[in-house]
């Protein structure tokens, strides 16, 4: 039986083009379900409007046409049931990794000892623990970025909306925070919606991966992906299964790249 927690139904957005009148279509009927429990990679060309589907999602953007529904209620205002990892870790210079991590529980009035633990726990499950009282300039790229994902897990978030986390580290840290993640999700049964430009990352960490098309963009497919887990995030190309996902979801993708001359 599926178990939806999260439905994009039917969505088109435009945004006014800069210095006209007109407007530009970005999104143009695109509808895909998330299931509880499972990981959805989004992939599409550059400016196609991943990151503005995460953003409906999280409830800062209320769609043009059609709607997002979380646990079959529309978003119509900000959804703090989602967590959102951006592009850039984007921790407070000023306060420690520890205080970092504690924020969202103060928002959320939770007390002091449960705080205490929670943030505990979620910088373990990062592999931080030691750290609590560096600073962000203390930290490498890469346990920045870990950091990051300790903020957002810290409250349980329902569903974890993830914006190419792994876009600005070299490719060895990449890998790891790959590995690192699917074992996180797994553990926790994690819900994530994660974009990406990396067909390699998007079939290596996905359960199912939505190819959006150029603007105005359109759902191309939504290819599942069955391979066993854990997937082995550093050697994939040994693994026929995992070159016949990749292949699945390059033949999607390859007609939205200008790819010119080369073959
Ligand atoms: N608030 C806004 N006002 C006007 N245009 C916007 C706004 N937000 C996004 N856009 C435009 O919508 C398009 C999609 O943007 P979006 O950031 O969602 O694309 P993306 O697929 O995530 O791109 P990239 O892969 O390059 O990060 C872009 O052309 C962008 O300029």
């Amino acid at each position: 039986m599926s178990d939806r927690l999260l439905a994009f139904d039917g969505i088109g957005q435009d945004f006014p083009a800069p210095g006209t009148k007109a407007n530009i279509r970005v999104l143009d009927g695109i509808s895909f379900d998330v299931d509880r429990g499972k990981f959805v990679a989004v992939i599409g060309p550059s400016g196609c409007g991943k990151s503005t589907l995460l953003q409906m999602a999280a409830g800062l953007l209320i769609p043009t046409r059609g709607a997002v529904h979380h646990r079959g209620r529309t978003v119509t205002t900000i959804n703090t049931e989602v967590g959102f990892v951006p592009q850039q870790a984007q921790l407070f210079p000023w306060k420690t990794l520890a205080e970092n991590v504690e924020l969202p529980l103060l928002f959320r009035g939770v007390a002091a000892g449960e705080r205490r633990q929670r943030v505990a726990d979620a910088l373990g499950a990062v592999g931080l623990k030691g750290f609590e009282q560096h600073f962000p300039n203390q930290l490498s790229g890469g346990m920045q970025k870990r950091g990051s994902i300790a903020r957002t897990l810290v409250y349980r978030p329902d569903i974890i909306l993830m914006d190419e986390p792994f876009g600005a580290l070299d490719a060895q840290t990449r890998m790891v925070m790959q590995s690192d993640l699917q074992t996180l999700s797994m553990e926790a049964g994690a819900t994530v919606i994660f974009v990406t430009h990396d067909i390699t990352e998007a079939v290596l960490l996905a359960d199912h991966v939505v190819v959006l098309s150029q603007r105005p963009s359109r759902l191309l497919a939504n290819i599942p992906i069955d391979l066993p887990r854990p997937r082995n995030m550093f050697e994939p190309f040994r693994n026929p299964a995992f070159e016949a996902a990749y292949d699945a979801v390059w033949t999607e993708f390859r007609s939205q790249i200008d790819i010119g001359r080369v073959h």
